[in-house]
């Protein structure tokens, strides 16, 4: 057995004292920050994709099994966040509890989701941007062979980003809020339009795909338990709901903002607990709005939700939703940069990544150099990968490290018992074990292909840390 390289988590916490982050955030931008990067792609687009191709009607219930798993890794996030805030969130407290080269993992995963993230919802920024204005679908879009528009939005964001929080969460409320009319609108005018004809049968009938599909898009509990690949029915749901957890990702941001928050204690619990639960809402509804308005076999899926209002002649409510996904969108990616920042803020702070990327910029208060750098793969990401292959990968990344923080939260607990924790997450360990099970059990769901390139991606990252974390580590003199 080696030496145990965990943090101590004291440090942790004089160190937020201290910190180099500026702290200027309440309650409210924390909510604001969260339904911000939390409400996006997910509705505005794969509820539509996967009825049509997976749940039927049913993907309404998808939404409700990922609001359940979302809001028990929130939990645990929240417990963890508001005992121990830092800018490193999940990557800090496996460091605190797991030792260094879970943190190592859950970091090096974080980013890929983050920048992940990113890129899908820049590529679909950029679908809607051209649906809006009637651009050239050569450069704009899933079928441009380069998508500048996605490029040009994230170029312009790192920009914001750069230059200070305060200046990104004033931009990011505003964002949300026409994000969140938008989503009202579509509930308050959809209501009227909704046939129960379209609602039955409310599950349909498990049946083979159609057209050619690979053993590589099969879930893996298909595969390994050697099933006929089906779609629709009850597997058809779950299928579902491990694709569209990717709407509910992104809330972990806010851990991430210990550090510049006026009271994190308090704070963070209410931020996060509080935009899941006015996302899952919101969610829960226009899913049931949109499969009630259309067939699900008629499903539009490249603006599923546009083209719904435009079917019933409501075209005004078709061109504000479309205009709220380039609003809203934008505040997703706005999060998304900020969090890349402060993920590798902390990882180079600990030696893991190089140093001078762990250090603030001087004037701006901002971690410019890892913001800068994320944003330049983000954009190559961006410009070439289409969003199906790219957002199955936020899903496992982001509920990987779900596992680890709720693995973290009776570890730490029986670690360091005497922590002050202003919020704890109900009957752990076994809730907390839940939620890991569950977590898995979603990604079991995805399909092989997402597993193998969820794979490759970790095994590059074990040979940076061994070949230079390790090394570099702040243990390792
Ligand atoms: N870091 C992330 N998980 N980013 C992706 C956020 C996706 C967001 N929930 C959406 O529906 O568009």
């Amino acid at each position: 057995m080696g030496e145990r390289r965990t943090l101590d988590v004291d440090e942790v916490l004089k160190r937020q004292e201290s910190g180099e982050l500026k702290r200027r955030l309440r309650g409210r931008d924390l909510v604001g920050f969260g339904v911000g990067i939390i409400i996006g792609t997910g509705i505005f687009t794969l509820a539509g994709v996967e009825a049509k191709t997976h749940a039927g009607p049913s993907v309404t219930l998808s939404f409700v099994i990922g609001a359940v798993v979302a809001g028990l890794a929130a939990l645990c996030y929240a417990e963890l966040a508001s005992s121990v805030p830092t800018a490193g969130s999940a990557y800090t407290y496996a460091f605190a509890t797991l030792g260094e080269i879970f943190a190592w993992i859950i970091g090096w995963d974080l980013l890929l989701e983050f920048a992940l993230g990113a890129a899908v919802v820049s590529r679909s920024w950029s679908g809607y941007l051209a649906n809006l204005l009637g651009l050239s679908p050569e450069w704009f879009g899933e079928d441009a062979t380069v998508n500048v528009g996605a490029v040009l939005i994230i170029a312009v964001l790192t920009v914001v980003a750069v230059v200070g929080i305060k200046e990104s969460s004033w931009l990011t409320n505003l964002l949300v809020l026409v994000k969140v009319a938008v989503c009202v609108l579509i509930l308050a005018v959809g209501v009227f339009f909704v046939k129960g004809s379209n609602l039955t049968p409310f599950v349909p009938t498990a049946q083979p795909p159609s057209g050619s599909s690979s053993a590589l898009h099969q879930p893996v509990v298909q595969a390994a338990l050697g099933l006929e690949q089906s779609v629709y029915g009850i597997a058809g749901m779950v299928t579902a709901a491990a694709v569209v957890f990717f709407a509910y990702t992104g809330f972990e941001a806010l851990a991430n903002l210990g550090e510049e928050t006026i009271n994190p204690r308090k704070d963070l619990r209410v931020g996060i607990l509080g935009a899941l639960a006015v996302c899952a809402v919101l969610y829960i509804g226009v899913s049931i709005v949109l499969t009630g308005m259309v067939h699900y076999t008629d499903i539009d899926s490249g603006a599923p939700l546009a083209d719904a209002f435009d079917r019933v002649g409501q075209h005004w409510v078709g061109a504000l939703i479309s205009l709220g996904a380039v609003t809203g969108l934008t505040s997703v990616m706005m999060v998304e940069l900020v969090t890349i920042g402060r993920i590798g803020f902390a990882m180079g702070r600990d030696g893991l990544l190089p140093k001078a990327i762990g250090t603030a910029h001087p004037r701006w208060g901002t971690p410019h150099r890892m913001t800068i750098g994320g944003a330049a793969l983000i954009a190559v990401l961006a410009a070439f990968v289409p969003i199906s292959a790219l957002a199955d990968m936020v899903s496992i990344g982001a509920l990987s490290a779900m596992i680890i923080v709720a693995v973290a939260v009776p570890v730490l607990r029986k670690r360091r018992p005497d922590l002050k924790r202003p919020f704890t997450v109900p009957f752990s360990p076994v809730l907390p074990i839940i939620t890991a099970l569950a977590c898995f059990y979603l990604t079991l769901n995805l399909d092989v292909m997402t597993w193998i390139r969820f794979a490759a991606w970790l095994v590059i990252g074990l040979l940076i840390y061994f070949f230079y974390g390790r090394k570099h580590s702040r243990f390792a003199k």
